[in-house]
């Protein structure tokens, strides 16, 4: 089952009058959670791969939430143990054409989606974040990642077979700076927790991520005033957000004819293999 929960204090606001009359595969869940901050949680068993309803069911809470005056910070997080998501899932690069633009359409909106939220995002990573799944923690304003040695983040696409898109290698040249994401894109580098740190991919370690995103959010995020955090972001981000807009089709045309390549699709079912694989020598 697809579900990915949103965590509110309010059972009257309006994300989860929207909510209950979206699709059924949207599961709610209303927890204490400190006001103007609100949880969304991933649970997309066994990896939180990001599949063409995944990402569309993503981009409707979030799209939700952007219209609710009362959030101002929003938590990113998963609830599978070990896993924030494990990217774009592979078997949708093997479907129909029409199905890849359905599919790529959609992780691009779920990019505007958490890229250019007006408000402050935190990720919160207790688990491995690879390639779409760094997208994701890139797309955050703050990246708080566990402490624990089998996580690991970062672009692997060229292990693959295939790239990151411009945008997503552009998140990571803002992040980590251009030779260093140079150096990471090619040789599809994911990086143990305290490499992360040390390269600025995320922003702190914490046992527990998600109590210290919760921690930051009430006592020093809300303490700068929103439209000022807001504006802020508007900043760094419009730009790119004003680019990718006019780059939308182009790159949509791009991933369709790169991906249908018979070479990339052997090799897309050779790591399908490999990962089958790994799971049967467990
Ligand atoms: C130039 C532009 C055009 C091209 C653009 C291309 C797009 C580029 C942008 C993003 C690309 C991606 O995001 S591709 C996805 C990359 N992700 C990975 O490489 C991660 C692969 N998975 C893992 O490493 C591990 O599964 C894990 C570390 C995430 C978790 O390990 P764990 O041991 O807990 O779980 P298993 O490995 O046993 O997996 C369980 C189960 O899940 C399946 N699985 C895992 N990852 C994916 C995935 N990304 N998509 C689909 N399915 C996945 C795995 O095969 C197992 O399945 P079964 O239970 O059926 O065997």
């Amino acid at each position: 089952m697809i579900r990915s929960a949103l965590s509110y204090p309010s059972k009257k606001n309006l994300v989860l009058q929207c909510l209950r009359r979206m699709s059924s595969l949207v599961s709610t869940s209303v927890s204490e959670v400190h006001p103007g901050v609100a949880h969304v949680t991933m649970h997309s068993p066994p990896v939180n791969s990001l599949s063409l309803s995944f990402c569309q069911e993503l981009s409707q809470n979030l799209q939700v939430i952007h219209k609710d005056k009362s959030i101002d910070i929003i938590l990113l997080q998963s609830d599978i143990p070990g896993i924030f998501s494990a990217g774009l899932d592979i078997k949708e690069f093997t479907q129909p054409k029409e199905r890849l633009m359905e599919f790529w359409t959609a992780f691009q909106q779920l990019y505007i989606d958490l890229y250019g939220a007006s408000q402050t995002t935190i990720a919160c990573m207790e688990g491995s974040a690879p390639a779409a799944g760094c997208m994701l923690a890139l797309s955050c304003d703050y990246r708080v990642m566990t402490s624990n040695t089998k996580a690991k983040i970062g672009l692997n696409e060229s292990l693959l077979g295939i790239a990151a898109p411009p945008w997503l290698a552009q998140q990571m040249m803002d992040t980590v700076g251009s030779r260093v994401a140079e150096l990471s894109l090619w040789r599809g580098t994911l990086y143990a927790p305290e490499q992360a740190l040390a390269i600025g991919l995320v922003d702190e370690l914490h046992e527990n991520p998600r109590e210290r995103a919760l921690e930051l959010a009430v006592a020093e995020f809300q303490k700068i005033p929103r439209q000022a955090r807001a504006a802020s972001k508007t900043l760094t981000r419009q730009k790119r957000l004003k680019h990718f807009h006019q780059e939308r089709q182009a790159d949509l045309e791009h991933f369709v004819n790169f991906i249908t390549q018979d070479a990339v699709q052997t090799q897309l079912r050779g790591y399908l293999q490999q990962l089958a694989a790994k799971k049967n020598k467990k």
